[in-house]
């Protein structure tokens, strides 16, 4: 007897590492965004982006920080919780947060284990090349997935002076080759040309996921906060706001109010 249920009741197959290293084999492009919370992991697992990321750009886009330094590994545990529960198909990955990722190497090591053991989160990203090779191979060997994360660094903002374009393309296709050759499964390209987007992907044969690095990286990823336009001011000139959700809340907001003031508001159909 077919024990097996019928095809339109099992769930989609996880995005894994080697399904993304297939991906990139097939030619396949993949999509990546930032999930800081349940409902919105579920809504964006649903249209199939294939990793969510529970990024320390929480700190900016959720807590109203000017920087990702402040958010700390137990508020990021916290929010991987909530991801990891809502997450069907897509991989997700956590962020390293400053500076858990740049201390002796077996505390990296500890937090990384944290994540796979406490969330149902599946990797960790950690910022940095060629310096990071050591924790990377430490890190995979012991059993925790890294995505490895190069050009600018958002986690560098104080000792860069901002948040600027990175050009020294040795350096960065250095650092990539170095971070595949320690294991990790995918690189990440923060904020770098199209030709040195293009040269990182050619240089290496894990996947490539790109934000504002163009358009040869196998993927792309963005903050899903700039995506919808649930930010308050600057975004980056590699955004594209495809809805405006601000407005739609902010909207919402001033109905209710005037529903209240005027009296509409509850009416029969909402009293008991
Ligand atoms: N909302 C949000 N979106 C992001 O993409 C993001 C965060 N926050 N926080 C963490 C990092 C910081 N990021 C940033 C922030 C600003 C620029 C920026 O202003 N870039 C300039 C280019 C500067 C230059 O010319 O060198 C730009 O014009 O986009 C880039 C990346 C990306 N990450
Ligand atoms: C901007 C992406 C790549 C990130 O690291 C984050 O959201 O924290
Ligand atoms: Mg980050």
């Amino acid at each position: 007897m077919d024990m097996t249920k019928p095809e339109s009741l099992k769930p989609p197959p996880r995005v894994t590492t080697r399904s993304l290293a297939k991906m990139r084999r097939d030619g396949q492009s993949i999509s990546m965004l930032t999930a800081y919370d349940y409902p919105t992991a579920e809504i964006l697992d649903r249209a199939g982006i294939d990793i969510l990321l529970v990024g320390d750009s929480l700190a900016m886009v959720v807590q109203g920080h000017d920087t990702t330094l402040p958010v700390t590994m137990d508020q990021l545990i916290y929010h991987a919780e909530m991801v990891g529960r809502a997450a069907k198909r897509a991989m997700v990955v956590v962020d390293l947060p400053f500076p858990e990722g740049q201390l002796e190497i077996m505390r990296t090591v500890a937090c990384g284990a944290r994540v796979l053991k406490e969330t149902k989160c599946h990797a960790v990203k950690l910022e940095g090349g060629a310096e990071q090779a050591g924790r990377i191979e430490t890190m995979v060997t012991a059993g925790i997935p890294v995505m490895a994360h190069v050009g600018l660094r958002p986690q560098n903002v104080h000792v860069e002076g901002g948040y600027r374009v990175k050009r020294e393309i040795k350096t960065l296709v250095n650092d990539a080759v170095a971070a595949e050759n320690a294991g990790a499964f995918a690189v990440l390209v923060e904020c770098v040309s199209t030709e040195v987007g293009q040269a990182i992907n050619d240089a290496v044969n894990v996947p490539t996921i790109g934000i504002g690095a163009g358009g040869a990286t196998t993927g792309q990823v963005l903050v899903t906060n700039d995506l919808i336009g649930l930010t308050s001011g600057y975004s980056p000139k590699f955004v594209r706001k495809m809805a405006d959700v601000s407005t739609t809340i902010y909207e919402a907001a001033i109905q209710y109010r005037d529903a209240i003031a005027d009296n509409t508001f509850p009416g029969d159909a909402e009293s008991f």
